[in-house]
């Protein structure tokens, strides 16, 4: 494993031979986080995001995890979401639905999905401050824990994507979300990725995670890996860090322009 440093904290990185290989050791490090918190708290809140990740989660379906994961205690939750109907094509939630959720024991009450009525009348900014309420009452019930004593909302463990530009949750290049320090949840309604409204938790809900793991697999991607791996700080992904664990696991096309010394 390698590592670099974003401010004091490190990045850490693992490359894997292909999509296969990355996608079993996703599943292993969610299973075995899900263990530990399950036991020390009696829950497990796992923040998803959308795009290619959710079918790499599909390892997740086998049987050695669906007999010992202990599905009634996770609480999902979306780092991103898209301000559509929660059946439309571009949902975050009917992807994870359909390609994981569905076919795991999970309590239905456990998966926060963003409010469905601001969701069919693509209302961001609703969107995102019922999203923020809910989040500061699992607060208030200790089902997500705080941050040290910053108050902010602590997940367990977030699965995040980057797209080609850099963005990760719907924090895009260039865009003032990025520097939002004061929200919790925010919202673009000018995305330069479609669908053009979405809400997004900020970076510093992100940052404050026990365990960040981004997973990016392609050559698409290689540039973007490249540049994060550079410190180039115009993309947002270069700011993920994380209280205890920030690590990226990638395939080797999406590794193939890391200079050598990353
Ligand atoms: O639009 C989005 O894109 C990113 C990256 O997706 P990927 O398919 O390039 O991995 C994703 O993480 C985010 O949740 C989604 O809304």
């Amino acid at each position: 494993m390698m590592a670099s440093v974003v401010g004091k904290k490190e990045r850490k990185k693992i490359v894997f031979p292909s999509k296969k290989e990355l996608s079993e050791a996703m599943a292993k490090y969610t299973a075995n986080l899900s263990a530990k918190f399950c036991k020390e708290r009696g829950y497990f809140t796992l923040v998803l995001s959308g795009g290619d990740l959710i079918s790499w989660l599909s390892e997740l379906l086998k049987p050695v995890y669906q007999e010992s994961i202990e599905w009634s205690k996770w609480h999902i939750f979306w780092v991103d979401e898209r301000v559509v109907p929660l059946d439309h094509k571009d949902s975050n939630y009917k992807l994870a639905f359909d390609g994981f959720l569905s076919k795991v024991p999970i309590p239905v009450a456990n998966i926060y999905a963003i409010d469905q009525d601001c969701a069919a009348l693509g209302d961001a900014k609703g969107a995102a401050l019922l999203y923020e309420e809910c989040l500061k009452r699992l607060v208030n019930r200790n089902i997500i824990r705080t941050y040290k004593s910053s108050g902010f909302p602590q997940f367990d463990l977030q699965l995040l994507g980057m797209g080609p530009d850099g963005h990760m949750a719907s924090l895009f290049p260039g865009h003032y979300q990025i520097k939002d320090k004061a929200n919790l949840v925010t919202y673009i309604t000018d995305s330069p990725k479609p669908p053009p409204k979405r809400i997004t938790f900020t970076l510093p809900v992100i940052n404050c995670a026990s365990y960040n793991l981004m997973a990016v697999c392609d050559e698409a991607q290689a540039d973007a890996v490249a540049k994060v791996f550079q410190d180039n700080f115009d993309l947002p992904s270069a700011w993920l860090t994380a209280d205890v664990e920030a690590i990226w696991f990638l395939d080797q096309a999406a590794a193939s322009k890391i200079p050598k010394e990353h």
